[in-house]
This record gives structure tokens, sequence and C-alpha cells, in this order.
């Protein structure tokens, strides 16, 4: 179903929210706001089947409806894996089941409802955040990042992507034109484009790539590889 949430005028733009009404047309919006999802999401697999370890878990946190965790199951072949998909939207995790449940596959999956901070990660071989700890208060952020880095085993990957602020004025309203420039080939009318902006705004507080390479370090991780970046869009794969 094609994304028109913000097409018609509002008094007031509120807080972005994933609920139900984002969850029905999620699939439309994500592919025409982020440049290079499909790559992403395609390279999530790649990356889980190459450093799936046997015996181990795999971890979607931030799921919405299981599009990194499909991409895992296509690629994996390690034996004795398991796969935790956790959302904390009833919405999307209510579609991600039946998403997941419905194709058959050797790797089996567990969609939790719950925020991510209350998940025990642990004998964790792939950690998947994908364009989700941009949305959790950056106070949180270094913490979580040392619990995932703590759950995973030697050789394990955190894969993190995330939007991001370009550290000077002047590059960082280029990334931003370009983006828009992106939204509005894709069909995002201008008052769409801003009202969605707003109502991000407070919702999506977003690190420029030195501040995440600074936390992926402090926590631990010995190497940070920047694998995908499109405008203000990026990727990483932190090893340990
Ligand atoms: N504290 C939290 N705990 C759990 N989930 C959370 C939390 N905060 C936000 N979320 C969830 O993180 C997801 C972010 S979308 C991820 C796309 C997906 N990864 C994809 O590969 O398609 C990104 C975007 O919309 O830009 C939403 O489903 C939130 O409910
Ligand atoms: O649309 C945007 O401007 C974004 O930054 C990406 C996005 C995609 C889907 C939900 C929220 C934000």
């Amino acid at each position: 179903m094609k994304d028109a949430i913000y097409s018609q005028p509002r008094k007031q733009v509120g807080d972005f929210r994933f609920d139900e009404s984002v969850a029905e047309v999620f699939p439309d919006m994500i592919q025409r706001s982020i440049p290079g999802y499909d790559t992403i999401v395609d390279a999530i697999g790649q990356l889980a089947g190459k450093y799936a370890q046997s015996n181990s878990t795999l971890y979607d946190l931030g799921c919405s409806l299981g599009a990194a965790s499909m991409a895992m199951r296509r690629y994996v072949s390690a034996e004795n894996c398991q796969l935790v998909a956790v959302d904390n939207s009833p919405a999307m995790v209510e579609r991600c089941e039946r998403h997941i449940n419905g194709f058959k596959s050797d790797l089996p999956v567990q969609v939790i409802c719950d925020d991510l901070q209350n998940v025990d990660i642990h004998d964790a071989s792939v950690i998947v955040m994908n364009f989700t700890l941009q949305f959790i208060a950056p106070e949180q952020r270094q913490t979580i990042i040392n619990r995932l880095y703590q759950g995973l085993k030697p050789g394990g990957i955190l894969i993190l992507s995330e939007k991001l602020r370009h550290n000077t004025q002047a590059g960082n309203e280029l990334i931003i034109d370009l983006h828009h420039e992106f939204k509005r080939r894709n069909g995002y009318s201008e008052l769409e484009i801003s009202q969605k902006r707003t109502a991000l705004e407070n919702v999506m507080l977003i690190d420029d790539f030195a501040t995440h390479e600074e936390r992926l370090t402090h926590a631990g991780f010995s190497d940070t590889v920047l694998w995908f970046k499109c405008f203000n869009f990026a990727s990483f794969v932190a090893i340990k």
C-alpha cells in the first residue's frame, strides 16, 4: 500500500510513531525514503551467511516487518542457529510474525514484542540494528552498544545502519538536499517531506560518523568498517 501519511496538511504535526498506519504502508515508506534500502538488506543477508557461527544466535533488533530477518534466513546455512527478532511496536510485530511464519525455513525464528533493551543478548554471532539505534535516546546508546558487544562471541559482528548527520553545516545541508531530491523523485511532495521532517525532529536524533565510530571503539570493537553510504544513510560492520 502507498504511503500517503503526510500528504494532507496538518494543523499540528505530532511526533512520528510506529503505529498501525505506519506499519500498513511501511514497505513503501522505507523503500521510497532510504536510498539503497534493498541493497543494504540483501548485504545483511550475505554478511549473516558469512559470519553466522554454528551453535549461535542471530539478532534483528528493531526488526519492523522482518526484512533483514528474511534476508538472513535466505543466506544462513551454519548448523544449530536461531534468529531472534525484536520490535517494541505491536503493529509491526504482528505483521512480522505473519510474514515470517508464511515461509518455511531451517532457521528457527522467535519474534519478540519488547523494548530491545529488555532482551538478553548472548552467544551471538550476528547482531543487526538496521536503522533502529537512531530512534533510541542518545544517552542510552553507549550502554546498548556495550551490551551488544558483551553478548557477541569472538569473531561476531554487529551490523549497524543509521541516518547520519555531517559535522559541518554546509556538508550537512548538501546531504540533506540530496536526500530530499531522492524523496521528490520517489513521488513525495514538498508537504510530505516537510511534515515528516517535523514529525521526526524529536524522535530521531542522529549522530555523525565519528560519534558512531567512537562509541563502537569504546565498547571494545576492534574494527569498524563503513561498507555502505549514500547521501545521509550509512551502514557499518563492527567486528569483535
Ligand atoms: N527501543 C526499541 N526497542 C525495539 N524496537 C524499537 C525500539 N525503538 C524503535 N524500535 C523499532 O525500530 C524500528 C525502526 S525501522 C527499522 C527497519 C527494519 N530494521 C528493516 O530492516 O526494515 C527504521 C525506520 O523506520 O527508519 C521500528 O519498527 C520501531 O518500532
Ligand atoms: O524518511 C526519512 O526522512 C528518514 O529519515 C527515514 C525513515 C524511514 C521510515 C521511517 C522513519 C524514517
